[in-house]
């Protein structure tokens, strides 16, 4: 089955550096009725690196008693020793999540070969559903399309979130799609276009905001309807690149705390709140 639609990489609340329940339970009931197609909690916009092996479980637990089997989950379970991902694939394996969100391994740069290795153990220590995430720019290493070809042929293996930052590599994948494969964009700006190439989706940060509009050119590209797609398209496609213009997800918090979503727009270091010059800024397209 294909992974398709928008889906919720949702941030992680924190109130005097702890994880903030209450909030997280405001969120989950928020996003459920506006058309998303799940929750990925623990990505990078949740923040994951500097989160504890307790609360990462915790945050697993929590999700899905709040989302009480609402939507799917994809938790997102990553790393660069794979040894220790597997360990943590069989935590989370312990809840009814439908698969994992899993990140190339970074800062250790392994060949094509070692990425291919990696995710093939993962694959096989596990029956989840497997998404790979393909972020150069944060991992320092690029998962080649032939790498992701070989991938998309083992079973458990079902897709993957496009960053490669390569818009060449993209439309190349796109226009030859593996089989039984979803391919979902991570780049926020880049999701009308890899619709519209064929592309099956989004994991968009931006998405905790106007989310219903994301959800609507989705639906539109869906139905061939491209010009009210583009035209829903055009505003977000001016408010997004603000939402990146400081850390992910610093931007977002400050929103949601304006809006009440969430108690407070604390983030954990080496993250940092934003600044005063972006506040104003973000204020004006909240209004
Ligand atoms: O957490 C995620 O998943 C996402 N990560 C990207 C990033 O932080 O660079 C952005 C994307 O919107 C979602």
């Amino acid at each position: 089955m294909q992974i398709t639609g928008v889906w919720l990489p949702i941030i992680t609340p924190f109130k005097d550096n702890k994880l903030d329940y209450q909030s997280y339970k405001r969120l989950i009931d928020h996003y459920s009725d506006k058309g998303i197609s799940g929750f990925i909690p623990l990505g990078t916009t949740g923040e994951c690196p500097t989160l504890s092996d307790f609360e990462f479980e915790d945050m697993i637990e929590k999700t899905m008693e709040y989302n009480n089997r609402r939507l799917p989950v994809y938790v997102g379970v990553g790393g660069n020793c794979t040894a220790q991902v597997i360990k943590k694939v069989k935590i989370a394996e312990y809840y009814d999540i439908k698969g994992i969100l899993s990140v190339c391994p970074y800062y250790n740069r392994p060949g094509q070969e070692g990425i291919y290795g990696h995710f093939k153990s993962i694959a096989e220590e596990t029956p989840l559903d497997i998404v790979m995430y393909n972020i150069p720019y944060r991992t320092g290493v690029n998962m080649e399309n032939e790498t992701i070809y070989k991938l998309s042929e083992i079973k458990n293996i079902v897709g993957l979130k496009d960053c490669c930052g390569n818009i060449k590599q993209t439309a190349e994948l796109l226009m030859n799609p593996p089989e039984d494969f979803s391919i979902l964009t991570g780049e926020d700006l880049l999701f009308f276009l890899t619709l519209t190439m064929g592309g099956h989706g989004g994991i968009l940060s931006s998405s905790h905001l106007k989310t219903e509009m994301f959800v609507e050119v989705y639906n539109k590209i869906k139905e061939n309807d491209l010009e009210s797609a583009l035209k829903i398209w055009k505003p977000l496609y001016d408010f997004i690149p603000l939402l990146f213009k400081e850390p992910n997800p610093a931007p977002v918090k400050y929103c949601l705390e304006e809006l009440s979503l969430i108690d407070s727009d604390e983030v954990r270091l080496p993250l940092t709140q934003i600044s005063d010059q972006l506040k104003e800024k973000l204020d004006c397209i909240l209004l």
